[in-house]
């Protein structure tokens, strides 16, 4: 049994209009899983599925083989915690630590323990030195990284990151990669909607390719990436690692080290 699950879920909006149709999904604890798809694909209503804050209008998502529908969003939301796309949706505290602290607070955890959770989790996302600060006084991109370590130090077993990488520069992208690697050591699943191709194959293990409401595929990067059709079907671009492999005639390269091997195993071949 998996650990969270979308039996056969479908969702339309108010207004009638379906964005999520007849999908399965199993995700396991201690995994990686990337969603993407082209604008409007139903990645952010399917994972706004998986954490209850949107009800599939047909099938189920269960949590353990038992289905959340009887749960509210706030108990959901101890298993399954979402960073929202933007940060400011989600931010109201007027320092980085309230921030942090504030589910803690509301579980009502000693203060000595609350004050350990909530440098730990500063710590994972570089905001250790930032705790008094009001979350305004720093940049959008650090912003992301408060309700990141918000949702963490929750402690939820799936976090869900919204476009983690947009508007971040290298060096954030490269602390989201660690952050993500350290929650699934640390047997937490981690599911990431993005656009960033080049994210996916660097940090992800399974992708899951929605299209016009619908999963298309689900497989490694190199499943998904080396697969024409579905790219172009789908509307996805090939990491620009992926393109240059293919511009030297190679296929099925996903990272910089594969084709430097096959690349020097041609050379020493000559
Ligand atoms: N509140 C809403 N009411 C009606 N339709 C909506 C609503 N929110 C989203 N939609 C529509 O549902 C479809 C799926 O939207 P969704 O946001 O899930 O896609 P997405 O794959 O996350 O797209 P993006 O990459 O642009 O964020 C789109 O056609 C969108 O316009």
């Amino acid at each position: 049994m998996s650990y969270l699950s979308l039996k056969e879920v479908s969702y339309s909006y108010p207004n009638g209009h379906e964005a999520v149709k007849n999908l399965n999904l199993d995700f396991e604890l201690g995994e990686s899983a990337a969603v993407v798809g082209q604008n409007g694909a139903g990645k952010t209503t399917a994972v706004k599925m998986m954490n209850g804050l949107l009800r599939p209008s047909e099938g189920l998502v269960l949590l353990e083989g038992k289905s959340i529908a009887s749960m509210t969003t706030a108990e959901v939301s101890q298993y399954v915690g979402y960073v929202f796309q933007n940060p400011d949706e989600q931010i109201f505290q007027d320092t980085i630590y309230k921030e942090i602290a504030f589910g803690l607070k509301k579980k009502k955890l000693k203060k000595d323990d609350i004050n350990r959770i909530v440098k730990e989790a500063a710590l994972l996302c570089g905001l250790e030195n930032d705790l008094e600060e009001h979350p305004y006084n720093l940049p959008y991109s650090k912003r992301k990284f408060i309700t990141i370590a918000a949702v963490t130090a929750m402690n939820p077993n799936v976090i869900i990151l919204d476009e983690p990488t947009a508007g971040q520069d290298r060096g954030s992208i490269q602390r989201l990669g660690e952050i993500i690697k350290e929650l699934t050591q640390n047997n937490k699943t981690v599911i990431t909607i993005t656009h960033d191709m080049e994210f996916v194959a660097s940090e992800f293990e399974r992708v899951i390719v929605l299209a016009d409401k619908q999963k298309r595929k689900e497989g490694t990067p190199k499943e998904i990436f080396w697969d024409e059709e579905l790219l172009s079907f789908s509307d996805l671009k090939q990491p620009y690692i992926c393109q240059l492999a293919g511009l030297l005639g190679h296929k099925d390269i996903i990272t910089i080290e594969e084709l430097l091997e096959v690349r020097h195993h041609e050379t020493t071949m000559d």
